[in-house]
């Protein structure tokens, strides 16, 4: 397999108890790319997610990273993960929690502390660093978790909503680093947002309903083929034509 087909999904179905969560779902997305999932509440994004971070088994089909099948503990530390909901040492402080995560991974020590300053710095958490985790607010602690999944500057980098609680300047400047990763490292990401304004900054974008992806493309494919000028507008079409 080559390495430019960093993230293959090949006909995975799973199901909890009696419920279908997702429907023979196909992706292969390429290294250097953005690839946005979208979709309401409970679509199954994040367990589509979870499935491509080898966090849990497909019923049926399989994943692929970086030609590994997953799920796969050597490729981990070319993943940097960011769940939905923060796991973090609420009574250490935020610089010991990026000194933790970055001592599970094969960093030398200069090189340790040269991602623990850029994370901090590229989330605005320099200045409270040394502050424990139990006295963040809700945004400051996404701002960490997303400054942990970053940590051993993964090649691929997979966000479940990581911009959720965060104000518009600082999600800005957390979508131009995004954008810069991809574009000058060739980093390969995938993010989750209800936002369609993010997902408009995606290069590819799966739309994804009850399990299924009703609608996938780059946005002006989408656009185009929707004949509509806005992805709320293809969401709403592509919502439309499978009822
Ligand atoms: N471990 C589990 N056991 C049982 N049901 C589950 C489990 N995980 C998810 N589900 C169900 O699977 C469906 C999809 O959930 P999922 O979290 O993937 O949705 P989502 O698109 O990420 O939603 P949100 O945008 O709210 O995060 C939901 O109906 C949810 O209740």
């Amino acid at each position: 397999m080559n390495e430019t087909n960093t993230i293959q999904v090949q006909a995975v179905t799973k199901s909890f108890g009696k419920k279908v969560v997702l429907k023979d779902i196909n992706l292969d997305i390429k290294q250097g790319s953005i690839y946005g999932f979208i979709g309401p509440s409970g679509a199954g994004k994040t367990t589509l997610i979870k499935l491509i971070v080898g966090m849990d088994f497909p019923d049926e089909g399989s994943v692929h990273l970086l030609g590994e099948k997953m799920p796969n503990l050597n490729i981990l530390q070319k993943i940097g993960y960011m769940a939905q909901s923060d796991a973090l040492y609420e009574a250490l402080t935020g610089k010991e929690n990026l000194m933790f995560f970055a001592s599970l991974f094969k960093l030398d020590k200069t090189e340790k502390q040269k991602r623990i300053t850029y994370a901090a710095q590229l989330v605005k958490l320099t200045a409270d660093l040394n502050k424990r985790v139990s006295a963040y607010s809700g945004g400051m602690k996404r701002r960490l978790s997303l400054a942990i999944a970053l940590i051993q500057n993964p090649k691929i980098l997979i966000l479940d909503e990581p911009t959720v609680g965060i104000d518009p300047e600082l999600r800005l400047s957390i979508w131009n680093e995004l954008l810069r990763l991809k574009n000058e490292e060739g980093k390969t990401i995938i993010v989750t947002t209800h936002v369609m304004d993010e997902a408009v900054k995606c290069d590819y974008i799966a739309m994804v309903r009850d399990g299924s992806f009703i609608a996938s493309g780059t946005p002006r494919q989408l656009k185009e083929q929707y004949n509509v000028n806005s992805l709320d507008e293809v969401f709403l079409g592509a919502g439309r034509k499978v009822q």
